[in-house]
């Protein structure tokens, strides 16, 4: 009946609330690493106590605080559990040795096992536990006596005390603001979707590549109201789900019938959009082109952020965080949801909310990405600079959307070799009105804050090298694909990557890659001059978890600093300072024209999908929210 094996609960229940299936993290108190529960209803919250728990036990009298048992469990409604280990959150916030001693005493006290009986390991709250089980169940085994079931000693309703019942109740009315909340915001959203469909001039693109970054001009039109009406009864459908779950929990009567009532408006809303959308589509067919609606750029600084969550692989499965994506945030809203408890273990969701230009899922595809960086590219044929940097953690993914993977296919190549291909294509098409370019590239890296040249045979020779002007670094005349492969290649091969604890092939410099097209008009004289920065900056580390050291310690303070100087200037913008000083740090220097003047810039940052990289994720989403507001 008992397992002797170290019971570590590896599965975790999903649990529906709101549009998103939420995933319940086991959190920080110390029993909750052994437990796997679902905790959305107070009454399942598991009590359990020891079937022989002695009255003149040693322990602080708390019958509910323990239970070792490898007992199966039924909460209401649910499928059937195992629970090894549990204690009441009053344990929560004892030190390790406190936790060990009630431990060992309770569970002395239960079986007389022997004080030497007991494997301890302080510092290890999961190992204390294994060990007392281990020797806990064996001698269990020899009893005849069974453990109680634990449903039989989950609270009963009437049992509750005042303040538990205030808690339910607090919840049930917290969940129904919530539903009312989101019900509303939805129709809200579909209202201002049907609004959008009937107000919204078609956009033609090409006409004026300057809206750029605008990606609701920049994708096709059509398709884009599309995928937005789908989104909408996405979120009908979420809040639907919603209703139902509510109902399906132990809610009094009147909530019931709320719920009911809001399940009626969704039916009438959902048809209304059917017909709406078949409405608008009829009338899309009759419109004709207009110019477009509005600049965005004229709107908003010369800084855009995009943000991209990278998909996680299969070995990261187990530590995946609760990013979101709500329905109704049109593409641009990311959320970190993240589980609190209280004292009474009654969980509670909360949600950091981020709003960018963009924001890009794991099932983004790199045309995708491309398609919305593109009327940069574009601008720089036409005489403008332009800038998109890559910026987040390390293993995020911020050389996968500059560069691509090692082998790129033509579906998965990345933003670099997709520029120039473009830039290729456009300098071929103005051909024909007269212009000619010359289109020259470099390829450098900052490392460890000197300058180095990717194209060279020997990039080393250039270390030491500070503040040199890039002209003098060799530059390449872009003039075929072939010459571009080259080119990658050359960087690829020379780039400074080394592998670490978080990625085997970390990068540990910033690349850019500069393009500069010099275009002359034959016909009427006119000449314009535009250049390209596209930056793969290196990840930021912690240091203490990174574990780098020697050269890479080096490397990764460099990194971090750079980056801090490149937050500082970024501050500075923002705060439009007198004096915001560029030459911190080679990074800075280098990229002090395209930050200030009127450059387009496009910070691309990167977020990791892992929990573990939560702390690094919220650093990065709060820098790139002071860039959002520069
Ligand atoms: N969108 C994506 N789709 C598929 N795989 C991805 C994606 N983004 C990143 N990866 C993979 O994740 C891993 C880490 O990505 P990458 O090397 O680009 O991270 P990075 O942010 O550049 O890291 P570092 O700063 O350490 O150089 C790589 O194996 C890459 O192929």
């Amino acid at each position: 009946m008992y397992s002797n094996k170290p019971f570590k609960v590896t599965s975790s229940n999903a649990n529906k609330v709101g549009s998103t299936t939420r995933k319940i993290r086991k959190p920080q108190a110390p029993s909750s690493k052994l437990l796997d529960l679902e905790y959305n209803d107070y009454s399942s919250f598991a009590k359990v106590k020891l079937s022989k728990f002695p009255e003149n036990s040693t322990s602080t009298g708390n019958e509910m605080k323990e239970v070792c048992c490898d007992v199966s469990f039924t909460p209401k409604g649910r499928k059937t559990q195992s629970i090894y280990h549990t204690r009441t959150p009053s344990l929560k916030r004892k030190s390790d040795e406190l936790l060990a001693d009630e431990l060992h005493r309770n569970i002395r006290s239960f079986g007389n096992i022997p004080n030497d009986g007991i494997t301890s390991v302080p510092s290890k709250r999961s190992t204390i536990c294994t060990g007392s089980l281990k020797n806990f169940s064996s001698l269990r085994t020899n009893q005849s006596e069974p453990l109680e079931p634990v449903t039989k000693h989950l609270p009963p309703k009437s049992k509750l005390t005042s303040s538990e019942v205030e808690v339910m109740n607090l919840r049930n009315e917290i969940l129904r603001a919530k539903i009312e909340l989101y019900i509303k915001e939805q129709i809200e959203a579909l209202n201002n979707t049907m609004q959008f469909q009937d107000d919204t001039p078609e956009v033609d693109y090409k006409a004026d590549h300057n809206q750029f970054m605008d990606y609701e001009e920049i994708n096709d039109h059509t398709a884009y109201k599309d995928a937005h009406m789908a989104e909408i009864k996405d979120g009908l459908m979420s809040i639907r789900q919603y209703c139902e779950a509510m109902q399906s929990m132990n809610a009094n009567a009147n909530l019931n019938s709320d719920v009911n009532h809001y399940k009626n408006d969704l039916d009438l809303s959902t048809n209304n959009i059917s017909q709406s959308h078949k409405k608008s589509i009829n009338h899309r067919k009759l419109k004709k082109r207009d110019p477009p609606r509005r600049n965005l750029n004229d709107q908003k600084g010369n800084i855009k952020v995009f943000c991209r969550v990278r998909p996680p692989v299969l070995s990261e499965c187990e530590d995946i965080a609760d990013i979101r994506f709500p329905p109704y945030s049109y593409g641009k809203k990311i959320s970190l949801a993240s589980i609190k408890r209280n004292y009474w273990g009654v969980e509670r969701e909360t949600f950091k909310d981020y709003k960018f230009d963009k924001v890009f899922g794991p099932s983004a595809t790199q045309k995708e990405i491309y398609t919305n960086v593109a009327p940069i590219v574009q601008s720089v044929v036409d005489g403008f600079n332009g800038c998109i940097f890559a910026y987040g953690q390390t293993c995020s993914g911020k050389t996968y959307t500059m560069q691509g993977p090692e082998d790129p296919t033509i579906y998965n190549e990345g933003m670099i070799p997709r520029a120039v291909r473009q830039i290729f294509d456009h300098v071929n098409e103005l051909k024909a009105q007269g212009w000619e370019y010359e289109i020259e590239g470099q390829f450098i890296e900052i490392y460890n804050d000197n300058i180095r040249d990717l194209l060279s045979d020997d990039p080393s020779n250039n270390r030491g090298l500070k503040f040199r002007t890039i002209h003098d670094e060799q530059t390449v005349n872009l003039d075929s694909v072939a010459t571009l492969n080259w080119v990658l290649q050359m960087a690829a091969k020379n780039r400074a990557v080394a592998s670490t604890k978080s990625n085997p092939n970390s990068s540990r410099s910033h690349s850019i890659f500069m393009i500069r097209l010099m275009g002359t008009n034959t016909i009427t004289g006119e000449h314009r001059i535009g250049t390209l920065n596209l930056i793969d900056l290196a990840g930021s580390e912690r240091l203490s978890k990174s574990g780098s050291q020697g050269d890479q310690l080096q490397e990764a303070r460099y990194i971090n600093s750079s980056l801090s100087h490149l937050k500082t200037v970024i501050q500075g913008i923002k705060e439009k300072s007198d004096h915001i000083n560029f030459r911190n740090s080679t990074l800075t220097w280098l990229l002090k024209n395209s930050l200030r003047g009127n450059a387009k810039v496009l910070m691309f940052v990167h977020i990791s999908p892992l929990e573990s990289a939560r702390a690094e994720t919220e650093s990065s989403l709060d820098f790139a929210r002071l860039v959002n507001s520069a």
